[in-house]
């Protein structure tokens, strides 16, 4: 049988000079939460867990059910053990500072405990995306503040998905690996290792509702895909859009591709619709880290010094090529 992600994670601790099995037992708790979610997923209707909870989150997005008891799965997974000094969530508006009665770690903890949320009730694919950063030297009651670091500081970012089989894919810095939940046994196991993203594709995903709102580079860049062998590319495209970051983002691990939130003009306040601390910082460490790019189209996502624990940015990512094709889109607007 492959590796457990324990066995893995301890292996990779051992090369690390100093390392004191912290991060060990932070991965293996987040592990435990994703199991737990992993559990309320695929039960669903038969525990009741569907539909709105009836609350809002920060961003005023109707809460799910899900949304709030994954929430806590997380919370209550990852306060106790001492490694971390604080935790922020999409759906908490401020930082959760580990509780007095438990030991204080070095680690700060950043998630979205159900992304693509809106999928929960129709039975598609949803997913739960982390990162990991360390908490600034000599801190230990860290206000949100500490938690502006850009995305080059991660330590480790990772994301479950709960489709036709349970999924945790996770970097390090040292290249992206896939483990596999085996329910029978109730671990995850190696099954996907090394991942790497080619850097050229015939795929593309975006919300193409949105494109009168778009600028004129994504414009132009769709436009031509979907011109395909008639436009300029002189080849055809292929197009998909699941509306689970999580699921497009690991079709992109799997075959290649390009995902696109881009930045456009439907809220004015709102830079792009995904977030930066939770969502598109670990993806970007992740699909960096598989061999692939991702950027706002003007910037390298994980340059961006954060000013908000909820702040928003635009996102393209994926096959090298075609998003250097897109920024060089941007460069010539
Ligand atoms: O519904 P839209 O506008 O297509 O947006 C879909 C995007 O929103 C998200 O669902 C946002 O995540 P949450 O469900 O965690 O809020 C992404 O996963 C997905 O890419
Ligand atoms: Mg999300
Ligand atoms: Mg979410």
């Amino acid at each position: 049988m492959s590796k457990s992600l324990i066995q893995f994670i301890i292996e990779e601790q051992r090369a690390i000079p100093g390392a004191t099995g912290d991060f060990t037992g932070l991965l293996s708790d987040i592990v435990s939460a994703c199991k737990q979610i992993a559990h309320q997923v695929n039960k669903g209707a038969l525990i009741g867990v569907l539909g709105s909870a009836g609350s809002e989150n920060v961003q005023g997005e109707t809460q799910k059910k899900l949304d709030v008891i994954t929430n806590e799965i997380f919370l209550k997974s990852n306060e106790w053990a001492g490694h971390l000094a604080a935790m922020a969530s999409e759906e908490m508006d401020d930082i959760y500072p580990i509780p007095a009665k438990y030991p204080k770690g070095k680690y700060l903890l950043t998630f979205d405990p159900l992304d693509g949320s809106s999928n929960i009730d129709v039975n598609i694919s949803v997913g739960t995306i982390f990162s990991i950063l360390r908490c600034p030297e000599g801190i230990t009651n860290p206000t949100a503040d500490d938690f502006m670091q850009p995305g080059t500081k991660q330590v480790c970012a990772g994301y479950a998905l709960y489709g036709p089989n349970t999924m945790l894919v996770i970097t390090s810095g040292n290249g992206v690996n896939g483990f596999t939940l085996d329910r029978d046994v109730g671990d995850f196991f190696l099954t996907h290792p090394n991942m790497t993203i080619p850097a050229d594709t015939l795929e593309f995903a975006i919300n193409a509702s949105n494109e009168r709102y778009w600028e004129a580079p994504v414009q132009r860049y769709v436009k031509e895909c979907i011109a395909g062998k008639t436009g300029p590319r002189g080849v055809n495209f292929n197009m998909r859009w699941v509306a689970s970051m999580v699921a497009e983002v690991h079709r992109i691990l799997t075959r290649g591709g390009v995902f696109m939130y881009p930045k456009d003009t439907k809220d004015p306040s709102k830079a792009g619709k995904l977030r930066l601390m939770y969502e598109a910082n670990p993806m970007s460490f992740i699909v960096e880290q598989a061999g692939g790019m991702s950027h706002t189209g003007y910037e390298r996502i994980m340059d961006i010094k954060p000013s908000g624990l909820h702040q928003r940015v635009p996102v393209i990512l994926g096959s090298k090529n075609e998003v250097e094709r897109i920024v060089g889109y941007h460069k010539e607007a």
